[in-house]
């Protein structure tokens, strides 16, 4: 029988349930990101509610899933520190850098990940890659400086477009640039982070994952990097 896109998916998430099982404790503050795979990690995260304390949600849209699902949400601000992080990634290489933010989320992504001790990636086999930029890398721009950002994408060789009716939760657009082939990760998500009204660029290389649990048809492999 060959699973589907949302049963690898499920596979990855139950295999992050099973890794984090050891930082299970009543004081502890479990980071949680977003979009599919993360949603399906939500659920069984939330079925263990009385395992730990909280979660920290770095979106509005995760935050909402896990206090339907009981789970106390604290701020980031009003934590310290967190044993881990769990989320899915757009693509992922064998270094363990990602492309990430095709639901919008990288910036509260980057941050709550920024704080936590080990970034466990979910996803499916679908999602590595040898090079990364197959997958069109957002990047997160303050309104304003729409025009220039583009025409600097534009001179590193990308094809830049504004994601059309998408307002991100802190109240910016995303403009996603195709046609990338991204043989230095650490040193393009640098560069773009200096650009003047880019908060946050998709590539997480310099928080990059230190676990990947990834689902193929033969089962979950876990990758540390
Ligand atoms: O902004 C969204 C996030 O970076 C997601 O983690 C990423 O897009 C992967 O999402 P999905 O699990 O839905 O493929």
């Amino acid at each position: 029988m060959t699973l589907d896109a949302n049963a690898l998916k499920q596979a990855a998430a139950q295999a992050a349930i099973d890794y984090i099982e050891p930082w299970l404790k009543p004081d502890a503050v479990i980071g949680v990101g977003t979009g599919s795979t993360a949603d399906l990690f939500i659920d069984l995260l939330c079925a263990k509610r009385d395992r730990f304390k909280a979660a920290v949600a770095s979106s509005e849209r995760t935050a909402k899933r896990l206090r339907d699902g009981l789970v106390r949400v604290l701020e980031l601000n009003e934590v310290t520190s967190m044993p881990v992080y769990v989320d899915g990634a757009d693509e992922i290489n064998p270094q363990g850098e990602m492309i990430k933010g095709g639901g919008g989320a990288l910036t509260r992504e980057k941050i709550v990940a920024s704080v936590s001790e080990r970034f466990v990636c979910i996803v499916d086999a679908s999602k590595q890659v040898e090079v990364l930029g197959r997958f069109p890398l957002p990047i997160e721009v303050i309104p304003m400086a729409q025009e220039a950002v583009l025409r600097k994408c534009r001179l590193l060789g990308g094809e830049p477009a504004v994601r059309e009716g998408f307002v991100t939760d802190n109240g910016n657009i995303i403009v996603d640039i195709s046609g990338l082939s991204i043989h230095n990760a650490v040193g393009l998500e640098t560069e773009i982070n200096q650009w003047p009204g880019v908060v946050t660029n998709g590539l997480f290389a310099l928080e990059k994952a230190d676990v990947a649990l990834v689902a193929g048809q033969g089962g979950v492999t876990l990758v540390e990097h």
